[in-house]
């Protein structure tokens, strides 16, 4: 585990963690992971995953808008809108550089619907959101940020260089996203500390669905994954 997985034994983050470490290390062990980490990722796979990516950070970046008005503290208020803010601009120009570089025009972009796991994990946090209170909002927001920063040190460390994908992976292999990961886990912790049993319980739900989502978004892309009908 990398840096940002530092946490004491008796966080909501460490059990969290634990309980879901099978589904982290069938993430880890993807087809499409494997295939990014050497390379040989298919172009229409990746253009699939990317595309998706764009529709899902704006839900993201507006789950996180909800969660800096329901911070309890200005500190998190200012993380969450500042993090919503990275989510959107940051991550738009990731995408600007791969749309460009692999040919995606703004049309194919408008003219692609969300894939319907996408659709269901940007509904799942926008009404997450909007319907739970604080703790349980950044507990289904969480996994965005920690499986990215583990999935980009593991891949860091197999990749083979030059690779079509590195910008993709110094983003989330970065100390700078590493840093900002440590500090959402940190502030979901403490939010965890001060929550009720039934809370806490329903951190756990909105954690692990993020969880098995996110590795649905890898698995729909690999899968090329559109609507049936
Ligand atoms: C499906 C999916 N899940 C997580 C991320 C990673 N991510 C998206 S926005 C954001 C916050 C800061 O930029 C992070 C870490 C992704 N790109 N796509």
């Amino acid at each position: 585990m990398s840096d940002a997985t530092s946490f004491s034994a008796s966080t909501f983050s460490a059990h969290a963690w634990g309980r879901d470490l099978p589904t982290y290390e069938a993430i880890r062990t993807m087809p499409f992971n494997d295939a990014l980490a050497d390379g040989t990722l298919s172009l229409e796979r990746f253009r699939h995953y990317m595309v998706q990516d764009a529709h899902y950070l704006i839900a993201f970046g507006r789950g996180l808008a909800i969660a800096a008005a329901k911070a309890d503290d200005p500190d998190g208020l200012v993380q969450f809108a500042e993090a919503a803010k990275v989510a959107v601009v940051v991550e738009r120009s990731l995408h600007a550089d791969f749309f460009e570089t692999f040919g995606i025009g703004p049309e194919e972009f408008s003219r692609t619907e969300m894939s319907p796991v996408c659709h269901h994990y940007s509904n799942f946090l926008i009404a997450t959101a909007y319907a739970e209170p604080y703790p349980v909002v950044l507990a289904a927001l969480l996994p965005c940020f920690w499986i990215y920063a583990e999935i980009g040190r593991d891949i860091l460390g197999r990749a083979a260089r030059p690779n079509p994908y590195d910008a993709w992976i110094d983003t989330y292999a970065g100390e700078e996203f590493h840093e900002a990961v440590r500090a959402v886990i940190a502030t979901t912790d403490r939010a965890a500390s001060g929550a009720s049993p039934d809370v806490l319980a329903r951190m756990h739900v909105a954690y692990r669905r993020a969880t098995q989502l996110e590795w649905m978004f890898w698995d729909s892309a690999w899968r090329l994954a559109d609507w049936p009908v």
